[in-house]
């Protein structure tokens, strides 16, 4: 359920049965491992992570996950509102008596809600510290929210935040890379070791800045995606090799002929799954990816190649 609280209800929703008792300088609180509660208790890097979100005084700030609220009270300072979104009650209860205790009363709305399923107002910068465990969705989210934000600032578990910012030919370098990097510019900003968190964390962390693409590029995400994910099925392979599977060559012969219904073209009794493959091999071979590996392959090269596709009626979705 997604609520705008003001003032919070404490109880509206049942929590787990805490396992790390921590106490904070402000309250005593039995943090929620399911909810990835590790408080950022180091000053020094909030600081950091303000200055790195560039804010202006005007600007609308979404942050995902305040907790006590160490990050909102500091974003606070610097800008004209904070839109917080928190999934739990008791954490939301007392970033309210926080704020409210502060000079800065009237310039946050909470939303008690899961972020994954709360519709977004508008924001202008986007700063969080963020339940790592919904990562990848989260960023989606905001890629695809409308209309574009200027930038986000996110700490992210390390491993997550090296394989967004990864280059073609870095051993991380994956699925997740080109998604983000064909919609947005990603920058690595610092690396967070473990002590800086209450309780800490198991893994290490790190900041990136996430600046969205404005206008984003015009191109029909599923069937980027559908390409991807294929390509990277094994990104060390050669692309020859990928697409030559029965299966591959079987899927993009299925889609062919639903492409064809969708758009009422004539069913063309001669495209067979024979004839697929000498098509497919044919574009990689014109686009002199035969032995491209996805591994090496630029946002770029992935674009051409999908389009090269595309021009002879071959689908991914
Ligand atoms: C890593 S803690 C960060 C807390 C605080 N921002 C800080 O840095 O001290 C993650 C916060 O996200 C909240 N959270 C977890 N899952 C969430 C979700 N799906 N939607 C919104 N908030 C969530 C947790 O309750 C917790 O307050």
């Amino acid at each position: 359920m997604t609520s705008l609280i003001r003032p919070v209800k404490i109880g509206a929703e049942k929590t787990k049965v805490p396992k790390t008792k921590t106490v904070t300088k402000h309250h005593e609180f039995q943090m929620n491992k399911t909810y990835g509660q590790h408080l950022l208790k180091n000053p020094l890097i909030i600081d950091a992570i303000v200055e790195k979100s560039q804010l202006k005084s005007t600007d609308i700030v979404l942050e995902i996950g305040p907790g006590t609220g160490n990050l909102t009270m500091k974003l606070l300072e610097s800008c004209k509102k904070v839109i917080a979104v928190e999934i739990d009650p008791r954490m939301a209860a007392e970033l309210q008596k926080r704020v409210a205790a502060s000079p800065f009363a009237g310039h946050i709305e909470i939303i008690l809600g899961n972020f994954l399923e709360v519709e977004l107002p508008y924001f202008d910068v986007c700063v969080a510290n963020v339940p790592y465990q919904i990562s990848s969705p989260l960023v989606f989210k905001l890629l695809s929210h409308r209309p574009t934000f200027r930038s986000a600032v996110l700490m992210f578990q390390k491993e997550f935040a090296l394989r967004l910012a990864a280059n073609p030919g870095d051993n991380l370098y994956c699925r997740l890379s080109v998604n983000t990097q064909l919609l947005s510019k990603v920058t690595h900003l610092m690396k967070v070791g473990k002590n800086n968190f209450l309780p800490p964390p198991k893994v290490e962390s790190a900041v990136v800045r996430i600046q969205p693409f404005n206008p984003p590029p015009p191109i029909n995400f599923v069937e980027w995606d559908g390409l991807i994910r294929l390509c990277f099925s094994r990104k060390n392979k050669t692309l020859s090799g990928i697409f030559r599977v029965k299966s591959v060559i079987e899927m993009l012969h299925q889609n062919y002929k639903t492409f064809c219904a969708l758009e009422n073209k004539m069913e063309t009794d001669e495209m067979t799954e024979e004839k697929m493959k000498d098509l497919v091999i044919r574009v990689l071979e014109e686009n002199e990816s035969l032995e491209s590996r996805s591994s090496k392959m630029e946002i770029n090269d992935f674009l051409k190649l999908l389009n090269k596709f595309h021009e002879v009626g071959i689908h991914f979705k």
